[in-house]
């Protein structure tokens, strides 16, 4: 049997004190080392392939070309979806082969929005699960279940309890197509291994009746544990990460409710790696976007009013990172900033006289003002130059609302961040048309460019998908054991200086995704720069281009020789 090994294989069972075997046939069934027609005339010989492949070899490019094509044909998103989860299914390096060279086609696939139209249907689509599945059945044993993961040594988690999937709710068990759409990113935007990389769905049940009487639902059949059942089975999650992973692996909590997501945050924060997605991710993003708007609009952070809809986890994420920079600018106390932001949750205006019913991750926004019921008037009262739509809610941001804003600013800067494009809070057309086309726009989930009286507007994409891979990346790269805040404003630094003088021409907020891999280095190299600075970085010594590093470090899709 031992020319049967693949040598490659052969040397990392070996690491792992494992012994397998990968005969020809498995080897085409291992997604990971998989080539399909691509494997060369010799290692159809070596590898006991022969007679198992129809005769013609052809490149990864070829393959690449022929599997867009088919992509092409499907007319419907969700046949797309289902088609590049099985490539990756069953030749991993073709998948992300595809998603890099062709990133902005296919980032609306895998990910924001298709990725939650699949989580709606996940059950019907569901074929070969992806991702590890922890439910309550698991509990007290969740060690033993990560120890089924086949691979050792994880880099990233990311995590969700399906409660909150993007804008569209409680989808329970069935969320798990978000963290796998994510992880996708970490590696074909910042090139963490995908073998690095591991998709978790913790199930405490749901509170969705359709999915909880829908037949195919694949999730526990109960209604949601909370109070200490919950953090109990989070507790003993995190722990059995910890002792299985080390203190060096990445958690991104991803999609939880607002009441949890703070929780989980502020508890784990200082024992664990763990990084919010929806907080801290969507805030740096943001943050970035503000910076390079402000050189299109004019004036400094401070000089700004913000008005919020929405004071979740988004919301305040953002309204917080904004309110730590200006801190910094203008060294005035952050409670001061924190006056110039305003939000707006579905009571109205968050106001002082409210403060003592409201949840604690809103406490801080309650500024002196009357009674403001409703969105409209809040911007008539306020006069935000900045509106930033969070809710999860679809067409809130309406004409009269629009208008008002565009009413007393030149150049308003309209972001509708809630995913997917059904709750964007306005289309990049409302925005564009009724603005008369001087808003400075953009959006959660991607949109089209408008033409509103001859003239093409782009609206960039505001989505967490530019900062957390590149954050992954450095984070991971540097052996950082924490997150910090600077952390977070050095990523968001490093995405504003990459938008170049060509895209503001455009209007543009953001760089284009088709050159993300650079981005995402560049965001990396800054946020180990500061992680190293702090003094939380472990990975010594200190590399002197991180740049450099960061690029050295992430994976290439390009097929490997097997010997
Ligand atoms: O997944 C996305 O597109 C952005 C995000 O984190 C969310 O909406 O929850
Ligand atoms: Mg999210």
């Amino acid at each position: 049997m031992r020319a049967r090994f693949l040598p490659l294989l052969a040397r990392q069972w070996q690491h792992q004190g494992t012994v397998s075997v990968a005969s020809g046939y498995n080897l085409l069934r291992d997604p990971r080392y998989n080539k399909g027609l691509a494997f060369t005339e010799k290692e159809r010989e070596t590898h006991y392939l022969r007679g198992l492949l129809p005769p013609t070899v052809i490149s990864q490019e070829l393959q690449e070309r022929k599997i867009m094509h088919n992509i092409r044909q499907y007319q419907l998103p969700l046949q797309r979806y289902m088609a590049m989860m099985d490539l990756q299914e069953g030749n991993e390096r073709l998948f992300y082969k595809l998603l890099i060279d062709n990133v902005e086609e296919l980032l609306p696939i895998v990910y924001t929005p298709t990725v939650g139209e699949a989580c709606q249907k996940y059950g019907s689509i569901f074929s070969r699960p992806q991702g590890l599945y922890i439910s309550l059945k698991e509990k007290g044993k969740i060690l033993e279940v990560l120890k089924n993961w086949p691979e050792r040594s994880i880099q990233v988690i990311v995590v969700t309890d399906g409660e909150r999937i993007l804008g569209l709710g409680d989808l329970g068990c069935q969320g798990m197509g978000i963290p796998v759409g994510k992880l996708s990113l970490y590696t074909a935007l910042g090139g963490v291994r995908p073998s690095a990389c591991l998709p978790i769905t913790l199930d405490v049940g749901t509170n969705n009746e359709e999915l909880l009487n829908d037949e195919f639902y694949i999730g526990l059949r109960q209604r949601r544990a909370i109070g200490q059942e919950y953090a109990d089975f989070l507790h003993e999650f995190m722990a059995a990460v910890k002792q299985n992973y080390g203190e060096k692996v990445l958690i991104q909590f991803e999609d939880f409710a607002n009441h949890n997501a703070f929780d989980l945050l502020a508890r784990y924060g200082t024992t664990h790696l763990v990084f919010n997605d929806d907080i801290q991710g969507t805030a740096s993003v943001v943050l970035a976007g503000l910076v390079a708007a402000l050189k299109l609009v004019g004036g400094t952070l401070a000089e700004h009013t913000y008005l919020f809809l929405g004071a979740g986890e988004a919301g305040t994420g953002i309204a917080e990172l904004i309110a730590l920079e200006m801190s910094r600018q203008t060294k005035t106390p952050i409670d001061e900033c924190r006056k110039k932001i305003w939000l707006v949750d579905s009571k109205g205006l968050i106001v002082s006289a409210r403060k003592e019913s409201l949840q604690h991750f809103k406490k801080p926004w309650a500024h002196e003002h009357e009674h403001v019921g409703n969105l409209l008037d809040a911007v008539n009262a306020i006069k935000p130059t900045v509106l930033i739509g969070t809710s999860g809610k679809g067409q809130t941001f309406t004409q009269e609302v629009v208008e008002a804003i565009s009413s007393f600013n030149e150049m308003p800067i309209i972001l509708a961040l809630s995913n997917p494009t059904s709750q964007a809070e306005c289309t990049a057309e409302q925005a564009y048309t009724w603005s008369k086309g001087r808003a400075v726009f953009a959006t959660g989930s991607p949109f089209d460019p408008v033409e509103y009286n001859g003239k093409i507007y782009v609206p960039g994409q505001a989505n967490n998908a530019y900062i957390f891979p590149g954050f992954g990346l450095g984070v991971v790269m540097s052996g950082a054991i924490r997150v910090h805040d600077d952390m977070l404003l050095a990523a968001s630094e490093a995405l504003a200086q990459q938008v170049t003088q060509e895209n503001f021409d455009k209007g543009l907020i953001y760089p284009p995704f088709s050159n993300i891999r650079k981005i995402s280095a560049h965001i990396a190299a800054n946020v180990a720069a500061k992680a190293y600075e702090l003094g939380l970085a472990s990975r010594r010594p200190r590399p002197k281009d991180l740049v450099k590093y960061a690029e050295s470090c992430m994976y290439s899709p390009i097929y490997r020789n097997y010997r």
